[in-house]
């Protein structure tokens, strides 16, 4: 039957809260649509290109990892802001943010993404692959821009990037949840509203594409994970010392930082 009847849910507070997720999402997106629009076809020069390049593997991870940590930054906003979030406790909003902000990250950045010339939004201009050569990890650069890519295709709305992104956050299956439960009535709050938005464009048949982006969202971060180890390894002073403290917070366990004592 009709899965309302399930939760007192009246359409009036499903609206409010679409509407509030979506000016969350507006407010902490850290650059508009529009705004990239106007940039889409500032690409790299050649010689731009060239400096990229004769980076140092550590000198662009670092580079990249202070981008990264500013897109988290505005991540955590973002998810304060999420229904549910704030009354969780400290412990799980970060467990949730450890394994989650990552995969939002990867979703805003299919936002600055140009599917005709294959480049990403990064560093004030579109980049394409070939400037993230130093990095030396040509599978996740691949893997990053081929997911850009397939949730380009998807067309989503700013509504539906909003409410998706919220999903990714609240996950109850994440590890090392102290109240799941909880987590689980905030996601399955988040779950109707999704699908009412959907119903209401029409597009229902989204919902099992938006579930399989997930799937490919954990994938990319394991990998993102299997590289920040292998940089930490060949790299240690960089990615202890250098890397921007919240960096280290959300991505590496102290597994894998075990040489500098505390
Ligand atoms: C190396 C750790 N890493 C990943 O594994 C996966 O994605 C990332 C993204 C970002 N940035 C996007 C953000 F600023 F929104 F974070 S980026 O420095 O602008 C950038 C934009 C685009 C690409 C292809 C890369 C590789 C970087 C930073 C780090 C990673």
């Amino acid at each position: 039957e009709d899965s309302y009847s399930l939760y007192p849910h009246s359409l009036q507070s499903l609206d409010d809260m679409c509407a509030s997720i979506v000016r969350s999402h507006r407010e902490t997106s850290q650059y508009r649509v529009e705004e990239l629009q106007v940039l889409r076809w500032k690409l790299y020069s050649r010689e731009e290109i060239q400096v990229y390049q004769s980076k140092s593997v550590d000198e662009m991870w670092q580079h990249c990892a202070s981008r990264l940590t500013d897109a988290v930054q505005y991540v955590v906003e973002f998810a304060k802001q999420i229904p549910g979030f704030r009354t969780l406790s400290q412990n799980d909003q970060i467990a949730l943010l450890k394994t989650g902000s990552m995969e939002v990250v990867l979703v805003r950045m299919s936002r600055f993404f140009n599917a005709e010339n294959n480049s990403v939004f990064f560093d004030g201009k579109f980049a394409g692959v070939e400037v993230f050569k130093s990095l030396a990890c040509g599978d996740l650069i691949t893997a990053v821009f081929d997911f850009a890519h397939g949730m380009c295709a998807l067309k989503l709305s700013e509504q539906q990037i909003a409410l998706f992104s919220a999903l990714v956050l609240i996950n109850a299956d994440r590890p090392c949840l102290e109240d799941r439960g909880r987590v689980q009535r905030a996601q399955r709050s988040l779950e109707f509203g999704l699908r009412h938005i959907l119903h209401r464009d029409n597009q229902e048949s989204l919902m099992h594409k938006l579930n399989q982006r997930m799937a490919v969202l954990r994938s990319l971060c394991s990998l993102h994970m299997e590289k920040l180890q292998w940089f930490s390894q060949h790299y240690p002073l960089t990615a202890h010392i250098l890397f921007p403290p919240l960096y280290k917070e959300l991505f590496a366990s102290e597994a894998e930082l075990p040489m500098i004592p505390k």
